[in-house]
């Protein structure tokens, strides 16, 4: 059963989720290479945009609503440092609450399948 799992339910789902969230939020907004993309983006939308991201990542129930990876970062022209520096945040935010290696690495896996969606728009 558990091998059936997603990540989301292994982990706790939205509860986890939500500290993971903060975390994750708190390192990306700590970090110069890519707090500026947030400049103007208000904490409400922040969230939310940290939950979805966080959910998908994890395999949870697919909240996102909104248009496709393209559009959400059309005019951001983001970069593969960019990318990584995310990635490595999710990274740290999830070994920060004790996931395991293999998760994360699988985790992290699934991420990576968005990189041509979100760069260069
Ligand atoms: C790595 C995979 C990524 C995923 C899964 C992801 C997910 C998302 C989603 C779902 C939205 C739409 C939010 C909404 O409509 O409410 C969004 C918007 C956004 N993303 Fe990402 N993102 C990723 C990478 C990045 C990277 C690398 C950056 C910049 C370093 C970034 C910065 C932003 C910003 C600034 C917004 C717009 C926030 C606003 O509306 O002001 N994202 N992202």
């Amino acid at each position: 059963m558990e091998a059936n799992m997603s990540l989301y339910e292994k982990f706790g789902g939205e509860e986890t989720i939500a500290k993971v969230v903060d975390h994750f939020y708190d390192r990306i907004l700590a970090d110069d290479t890519v707090n500026h993309f947030f400049e103007n983006t208000d904490m409400e939308k922040q969230r939310r945009h940290q939950t979805k991201f966080i959910s998908f990542a994890l395999g949870g129930p697919n909240q996102y609503t909104g248009g496709t990876m393209a559009k959400a970062h059309a005019g951001m022209n983001l970069q593969p440092e960019h990318f990584s520096a995310i990635v490595e945040h999710l990274h740290g935010a999830l070994a920060h609450f004790g996931v395991e290696e293999p998760d994360i690495a699988q985790t992290l896996t699934k991420v990576a399948t968005l990189r041509d969606d979100i760069l260069y728009k």
